[in-house]
C-alpha cells in the first residue's frame, strides 16, 4: 500500500520528536563546543532523511483573533480541488443562503500540482500535543489549520508563486460561490433616526444574461468588452489616479431592455445589485450616507433619473401643502411634532449637484469597482452635466427589436434558429417599430398547444397590426395636419377677404363722403359757426 504524504510525515515527524528529544538532552549534557557540532549534525541528517518543508495556515491570526483571510481562501480553493479528489467531504451550509459548500474533511489529504511540482495539503482540527508549531496557543477544541506540504526544492516556487496564485484562486472562488444580494434602500429608514443599516437587501436572483438579451451583436459585445476591461483595471485605474467605477447611462423607450441590461451586467460580472430610489433619499448627506454603506463589486442602479430628479420638486410642493393641513391639527402636541418633522423635511432635498458630487466627488472613491448606471426614457431631458463622459462614461440605446434581436429573442423563447417566416418577420421589423417586451410577448406560447407557427403568426399579426396603426397615426397626423394647414389658408384668406371689405368699406364711405361733401360742408358750416358762439371760445 502507497503511503499517503500525512501519514509518512507522521511516520517521520515521530522520528523527528525523537530526534529533538535526543537533541534536548544534547543541549542539557553536553559541553557548547560538542554540541553545536552534534546539532549541525543531527539536522543534516533529518533532513536527508525528511526533505520536505511544511508550512501551517491558522484559522485565526495570532493579534486580532480574526478569521485568516489566507484561511478562507485555502480553504474555498481547496473545497474547489477536493470535492473532485477527496474521498471524504465535509458538507457546509453557506450561511443566509440554501447552497451547499463541500470542503476536504479534516485530517483528509488533497495532492495539487503547480508548474509539474506536486505539494500536499492537509486539513487539521484541534491541535495535536507533539505539534510543537503551534505550542504558544492555548488549547482549545476548535483548532483549525491547512498544512502545506512540499519539496524543499521547490521552496523558492512555492513561497513566490504557488501560496499567491492558491490565494487568487480561493478568493475568486469565493465571489463565485457568495450569493448576490439585491439591496434597496428603505424608505421608512430615512425618516427614522435609527442607526440601523439603511439598505435592506433579499437574494438576488435575475435570470437575464447577456445571451438571453437582445439586441445588436456588435453592440453587446462591446459592452461585454468594457465590462470585462473595467472589471480587470485595478492596476489601470490605480495608475493613471481615477477611483475604479464606471458609469452608464442606459437610454430608450419603455420595454428596451433597459432593467434587463442591469440585471444582465450584474450577473455577468458577479456583482451585488443597489437599486438606489432617489425619491425617498432624504437629502444629499443621506445620498453621500447610503453610497459609502455600499460595498465593492456593486451595480449602483438609479432608473428613471429623470422623474427621480422632477420628484424633488414636487416633493417640495406636497410638503408645503401638508403642513397648511397640519396646522388646522387639534391635537397641539402631534401638531408641534408634525410640524418640526415637515420643517425638517421640507429643508431636505436631493439637488442635481448634490447627485454629482456623489456621482464623481471625492465620496465615490470610497469602497472600489462600482458601476453605477442611470436609466431614463427621455435622454433629451437630462442635464448635460449629469451626463457627461467622465460621470456617465457610456451611453447605451436601448432601441426597438431589429431583426437580430428578434433572433435572438426567437432562440430564447421558441428554441428556433430559422424559420420561412423570418423573412417576412424581417421586413415588418423593418417597417415598424416594436419593442422587445412586445415581441417577447407575441412569441410566448399562451398554452400548451402554441408551438413555433402559431407563435410567430401572431407576432406577424402583431406586427402587422403595429403597422396598421401606425400607418393610421401617420395618416392621422398628416390628416391633422392638412386640415391645420388649410385651416391656416382659410384664415388668412379670411383675413385677407376682411381686410379687402375693409379698404372697400372705408372707400365706399370715402367716396359717400365725397358725394355728400358740398350738403355736409353747407350744415357744417352752420353748426361750428353755432358751437363757436356756445363755447365761447371764438374771438
Ligand atoms: N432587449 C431585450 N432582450 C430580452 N428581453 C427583453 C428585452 N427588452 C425587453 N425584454 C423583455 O421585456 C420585459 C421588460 O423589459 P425591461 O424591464 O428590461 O424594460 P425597460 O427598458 O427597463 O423598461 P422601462 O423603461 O419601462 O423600465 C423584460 O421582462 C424582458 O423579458
Ligand atoms: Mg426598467
Amino acid at each position: 500500500m502507497v503511503m499517503t504524504m500525512g501519514e509518512m510525515y507522521s511516520y517521520l515527524g515521530s522520528g523527528i520528536a525523537t530526534l529533538m528529544f535526543i537533541n534536548a538532552i544534547i543541549q542539557q549534557y553536553f559541553p557548547l563546543h560538542l554540541r553545536g557540532y552534534i546539532e549541525r549534525y543531527s539536522q543534516k541528517f533529518v533532513s536527508i532523511l525528511f526533505p520536505y518543508v511544511q508550512i501551517s495556515f491558522d484559522e485565526f491570526t495570532g493579534d486580532s483573533m480574526s478569521r485568516s483571510e489566507a484561511f478562507s481562501a485555502i480553504r474555498n480553493y481547496l473545497s474547489d480541488k477536493s470535492s473532485t479528489h477527496a474521498k471524504r467531504l465535509k458538507a457546509d451550509v453557506v450561511k443566509d443562503s440554501r447552497s451547499l459548500i463541500l470542503s476536504m474533511d479534516y485530517n483528509e489529504e488533497v495532492t495539487d500540482e503547480f508548474e509539474g511540482v506536486k505539494v500536499w495539503w492537509t486539513s487539521t482540527k484541534n491541535v495535536p500535543e507533539k505539534q510543537y508549531s503551534f505550542s504558544w496557543y492555548p488549547a482549545s477544541d476548535e483548532k483549525r489549520y491547512y498544512k502545506l506540504i512540499f519539496h524543499r526544492r521547490d521552496r523558492k516556487l512555492i513561497t513566490d508563486s504557488y501560496i499567491s496564485h492558491v490565494m487568487k484562486e480561493g478568493d475568486a472562488i469565493a465571489v463565485k460561490n457568495r450569493q448576490r444580494k439585491l439591496y434597496t434602500n428603505n424608505p421608512g429608514e430615512s425618516w427614522s433616526g435609527h442607526k440601523r443599516t439603511r439598505w435592506t437587501h433579499v437574494v438576488f436572483k435575475h435570470p437575464a444574461t447577456f445571451d438571453t438579451l437582445a439586441m445588436e451583436t456588435k453592440k453587446k459585445e462591446e459592452i461585454i468588452k468594457d465590462l470585462i476591461k473595467f472589471s480587470k483595471g485595478k492596476q489601470y485605474y490605480s495608475r493613471i489616479g481615477k477611483a475604479w467605477k464606471r458609469g452608464y447611462l442606459l437610454y430608450g423607450p419603455p420595454g428596451t431592455g433597459k432593467s434587463s441590461m442591469i440585471a444582465a451586467i450584474a450577473n455577468f460580472l458577479n456583482y451585488d445589485v443597489y437599486d438606489l430610489e432617489l425619491t425617498t433619499v432624504k437629502d444629499n448627506t443621506d445620498l453621500r450616507r447610503l453610497l459609502i454603506e455600499t460595498s465593492s463589486k456593486s451595480v449602483i442602479v438609479i432608473e428613471d433619473i429623470d422623474c427621480s430628479l422632477d420628484l424633488t420638486g414636487q416633493r417640495e410642493k406636497k410638503k408645503k401643502k401638508e403642513k397648511d393641513e397640519d396646522e388646522e391639527g387639534k391635537d397641539p402636541v402631534s401638531k408641534k411634532a408634525k410640524e418640526a418633522k415637515e420643517e425638517e423635511k421640507k429643508e431636505s432635498k436631493v439637488t442635481l449637484s448634490g447627485l454629482l458630487n456623489c456621482v464623481d466627488g471625492l465620496w465615490s472613491a470610497c469602497g472600489e469597482e462600482k458601476i453605477i448606471v442611470f436609466t431614463t426614457n427621455y435622454v433629451e431631458k437630462l442635464d448635460p452635466a449629469l451626463i457627461r463622459r467622465g460621470r456617465m462614461d457610456k451611453h447605451i440605446e436601448m432601441s426597438y427589436c431589429c431583426f437580430e434581436a428578434f433572433k435572438v429573442l426567437a432562440k430564447n423563447y421558441l428554441d428556433i434558429d430559422s424559420h420561412p417566416q423570418y423573412e417576412e418577420i424581417h421586413r415588418l421589423l423593418e417597417e415598424t417599430s416594436m419593442t422587445p417586451a412586445d415581441v417577447a410577448e407575441s412569441l410566448m406560447p399562451k398554452s400548451d398547444e402554441d408551438d413555433e407557427d402559431t407563435c410567430l403568426k401572431a407576432l406577424v399579426e402583431a406586427l402587422e397590426a403595429a403597422k396598421e396603426e401606425a400607418r393610421k397615426k401617420a395618416e392621422e397626423e398628416a390628416r391633422l395636419k392638412s386640415e391645420e394647414e388649410v385651416k391656416e389658408k382659410e384664415e388668412v384668406q379670411l383675413k385677407a377677404e376682411k381686410e379687402e371689405t375693409e379698404k372697400e368699406k372705408a372707400r365706399l364711405k370715402a367716396e359717400r363722403e365725397k358725394e355728400e361733401s358740398p350738403k355736409e360742408n353747407g350744415k357744417l358750416e352752420e353748426t361750428p359757426a353755432k358751437e363757436v358762439k356756445d363755447d365761447g371760445l371764438s374771438h
